[in-house]
């Protein structure tokens, strides 16, 4: 149930989960390290099944975002002498980060990697529940297509339309920025901090488009999140989850919301209040959501996956080839960093370097998210 690489490396690195490609492997073989991959079926390990994993040394671990590394599991890998833990995703909602702190174990992410597969994911689903692909495929697969009809499946056209982000970080503004440029949608966001760089391309995008005789798309920094819900016409949740966004989308909200809106969710299934959505489909039939997150993941609220309103796809949204095998090798170059004493690298939003395949990656980890609170040195390149 464990595949070991390099058997005789010097330090010990465990992944949870064996991960796509080689090339993260091969990293942490180059640079003295005994590999140890748990195959076991079990979807969702247990912290006992990790601290077994772990045993009595270890010296860092990459592990999945469907574990619960708190207290117990950094207390154990501190215990078995290590310093080096990273999630092989983005987001670290399933960290406690003072816990790790507290042991002193460095903490990676993988940014960037998946920005752009992410984005692809909620563009996907916006179209699936716009054009209602999914009813749609499954009325031709169940042999009722009899004939065109002026009033078959009809949906929403986005062309014109006013695009919603809630959370314009990385994967919010390429989302935005597919949406505009894309269908020539008008864009309204809202973010704790100003999308300076999607602010100008929008701007630039609305020049081209006039200088070409055409309507020029718009945007707006909203002052407050419900100014989004009220005013837009696809929205798509793209903020980490924190207290702060936990239920962010609740009842209330949902009732400010456009009766056709299209709802998305490609961040955390805790920003929206799973069972005053289902209620809300029930009740608003031309309101549609795509879902890629579930509050209580793997399972769905009970109703939900009745709603033929509902598009609905098991946390797929960073899964292409390329994407998640960067993934892997960024998460194994956070855990080997840690071990062999690099610094951290300067700008977790630069991480190119570590994904050519063609050099050797920059002697430096590239995404520690408590690289201040254990005071860990930067790296100036
Ligand atoms: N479904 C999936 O497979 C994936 C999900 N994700 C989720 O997407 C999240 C975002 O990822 P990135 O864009 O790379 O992170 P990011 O840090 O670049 O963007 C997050 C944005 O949310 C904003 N934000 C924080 N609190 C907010 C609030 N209360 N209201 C509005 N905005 C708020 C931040 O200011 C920031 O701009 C991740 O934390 C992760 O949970 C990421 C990748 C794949
Ligand atoms: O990276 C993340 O946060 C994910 O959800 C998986 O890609």
């Amino acid at each position: 149930m464990v595949q070991v690489w390099n058997p005789n490396g010097k330090y010990r690195v465990v992944s949870t989960k064996p991960m796509p490609g080689t090339r993260w492997i091969n990293l942490l073989i180059e640079q003295d390290c005994r590999v140890e991959i748990c195959t076991r079926k079990k979807t969702i390990l247990s912290v006992e099944d990790i601290i077994a994993l772990i045993g009595d040394k270890c010296d860092g671990v990459i592990g999945q975002l469907t574990e619960d590394w708190g207290e117990t599991l950094f207390s154990a890998l501190s215990r078995a002498g290590g310093k080096a833990f990273s999630n092989m995703a983005v987001g670290y909602n399933n960290v406690d980060v003072n816990a790790a702190n507290k042991y002193g174990v460095a903490v990676g992410n993988t940014p960037g990697v998946l920005t752009e597969t992410t984005a692809e994911l909620a563009a996907s689903l916006s179209l699936s529940a716009a054009r209602r692909i999914v009813e749609a495929d499954e009325f031709m697969r169940a042999g009722l297509y009899d004939g065109w009809l002026p009033n078959l499946f009809v949906g929403n056209l986005l062309k014109g339309q006013t695009v919603g982000v809630i959370g314009a970080g990385r994967i919010g503004s390429a989302y935005a920025r597919m949406m505009v440029e894309g269908f020539k949608m008008n864009l309204i966001y809202y973010d704790l901090y100003q999308a300076t760089r999607l602010e100008k391309f929008v701007t630039a995008y609305a020049e081209f488009l006039k200088a070409n005789g055409e309507q020029p798309v718009t945007w707006k920094r909203a002052a407050s999140m419900d100014e989004v819900l009220r005013e837009a016409d696809v929205i798509s949740l793209h903020p980490i989850l924190d207290k702060t966004t936990y239920h962010l989308v609740n009842k209330e909200r949902l009732s400010i919301m456009k009766k056709e809106a299209i709802l998305v969710n490609c961040s955390r299934g805790p920003v929206i209040d799973e069972v005053a959505l289902v209620e809300h489909l029930k009740q608003n039939p031309m309101f549609r959501v795509g879902l890629d997150v579930f509050e209580d993941e793997p399972y769905m609220k009970p109703g939900l996956a009745d709603l033929k309103n509902a598009v609905v796809v098991p946390h797929i949204a960073s899964a292409s080839k390329w994407t998640r095998e960067g993934m892997a090798t960024l998460a194994a170059l956070n855990v080997l960093g840690k071990i062999k004493g690099y610094p951290v690298w300067s700008d977790p939003n630069r991480i190119e370097p570590f994904l050519n395949e063609n050099v050797p990656p920059p002697a430096a980890s590239p995404s520690i998210v408590n690289s201040k609170s254990l005071g860990l040195p930067v790296s100036r390149l």
